[in-house]
């Protein structure tokens, strides 16, 4: 098969586990025999460097006629202080608003050799493996007015959803749902916002049409206590942009790093993006010591969920579980033995084992 790939390393180490990722895409070209044709892109700090615009509109456009658009991470302490319009992560929430990603899915899976890697108890981490759908578009990351008021004494930003977005992200939730272990954690704030009463409303109206899906409300306080206390008692978990944000990192803890997190950004129809979890790690940049099976993880996803590439997906995802099970890591999980990585030696070991 031929695809277009549009290739968005941004900034930190995004340009490090792109490349890593890179080299395992093409051992899955050769080996399967595909034809992925890459172009690259502009986003983030290194955009605003550029061309001041932390998504140029030849990147949006790029990305529209590609089949799917791959991104490492942006921001970093060199734009922290820029005028928000000019914030590397504008340019993240513009490209997912103007490709109308609005389900994320985030999957968390712990590895066994992984556990020690972990601060939480083994026998409390063991067997993790769920997966967050996180809204995406909507929420107060994008709603309006988000201002500074009163000569600067008083500050507003706007949680706004309609009925629409939260069905069609619940839907996606129940849908996961049936496609894994059939049960499905509702999570908001349902005692105290007006949004997450309408969402618990639109999750029971939805409930009859998956009656092979046991579904939980769970308010967003107790399930940041209960992802790290009983984690195997999830298999999906959906919920609004923030809240989803905030889990989907505490989650990362089961898996021993945020570098283990990847993640796959749909629209209803049309482009998917694919990017790690984390963000640009800053403090660990330019070193060839990031973790790039997050990144190499969800080029897995962008194969199954956009090419429907399945052995293509199942090869990389089970040579990262051979590497892990052979003791490689790399410097971010703290386990007791093995063979500790770099970023590119990973990327190698990897593709070795495709
Ligand atoms: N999708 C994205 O592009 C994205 C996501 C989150 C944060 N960010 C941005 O990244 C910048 C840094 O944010 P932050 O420090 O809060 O979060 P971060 O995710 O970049 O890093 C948090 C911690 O995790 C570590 N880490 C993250 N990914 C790693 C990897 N692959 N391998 C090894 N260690 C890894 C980092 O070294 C750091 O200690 C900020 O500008 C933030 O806005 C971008
Ligand atoms: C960088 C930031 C805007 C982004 C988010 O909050 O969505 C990041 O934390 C993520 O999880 O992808
Ligand atoms: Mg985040």
């Amino acid at each position: 098969m031929d695809k277009n790939i549009l290739v968005l390393p941004g900034d930190g180490i995004g340009p490090e586990i792109m490349e890593a990722g890179l080299l395992v895409l093409d051992k899955i070209a050769s080996t399967f025999n595909h034809q992925f044709t890459i172009d690259k892109g502009l986003i983030g700090g290194h955009a605003i460097d550029e061309e001041n615009d932390p998504l140029p509109n030849e990147t949006l456009l790029k990305a529209k006629n590609s089949d799917a658009v791959l991104l490492g991470a942006v921001g970093g302490p060199k734009w922290d202080n820029n005028p928000s319009h000019l914030r590397p992560e504008r340019g993240l929430l513009a490209i997912r608003k103007g490709l109308d990603l609005y389900a994320n899915l985030r999957p968390v899976k712990g590895f066994k050799q992984l556990l020690d890697a972990s601060p939480l108890k083994p026998d409390v981490v063991g067997g993790s493996d769920l997966l967050i759908v996180r809204e995406l578009t909507g929420g107060l990351y994008f709603g309006r007015p988000s201002e500074r008021r009163d000569n600067d004494q008083t500050v507003v930003d706007t949680l706004s959803y309609t009925r629409k977005e939260m069905k069609r992200i619940i839907v996606k939730g129940f849908e996961s749902a049936q496609l894994r272990n059939k049960k499905l954690t509702s999570v908001d704030k349902a005692n105290v916002l007006e949004s997450s009463k309408m969402w618990r409303e639109i999750v029971e109206a939805e409930k009859v049409n998956f009656p092979d899906v046991t579904v939980e409300h769970v308010l967003v306080d107790a399930c940041a206590m209960k992802l790290i206390t009983a984690p195997t008692s999830f298999d999906v978990i959906v919920t609004e942009n923030m809240f989803g944000d905030i889990l989907s990192d505490e989650a990362s803890v089961l898996t021993g790093s945020l570098g283990m997190l990847p993640s796959a950004s749909l629209a209803e129809n049309g482009v998917g993006l694919y990017e790690p979890a984390h963000g640009s790690a800053p403090d660990i940049a330019n070193q060839n010591i990031a973790n790039p099976m997050a990144m190499i993880l969800s080029i897995a996803m962008m194969l199954r969920y956009s090419f429907a590439m399945n052995d293509e997906a199942h090869a990389i995802e089970t040579a990262v579980e051979k590497v892990i099970d052979q003791g490689y890591h790399t410097g971010d999980l703290k386990v007791k033995h093995g063979t500790k990585l770099s970023t590119s030696d990973m990327a190698e070991m990897i593709v070795q084992a495709i």
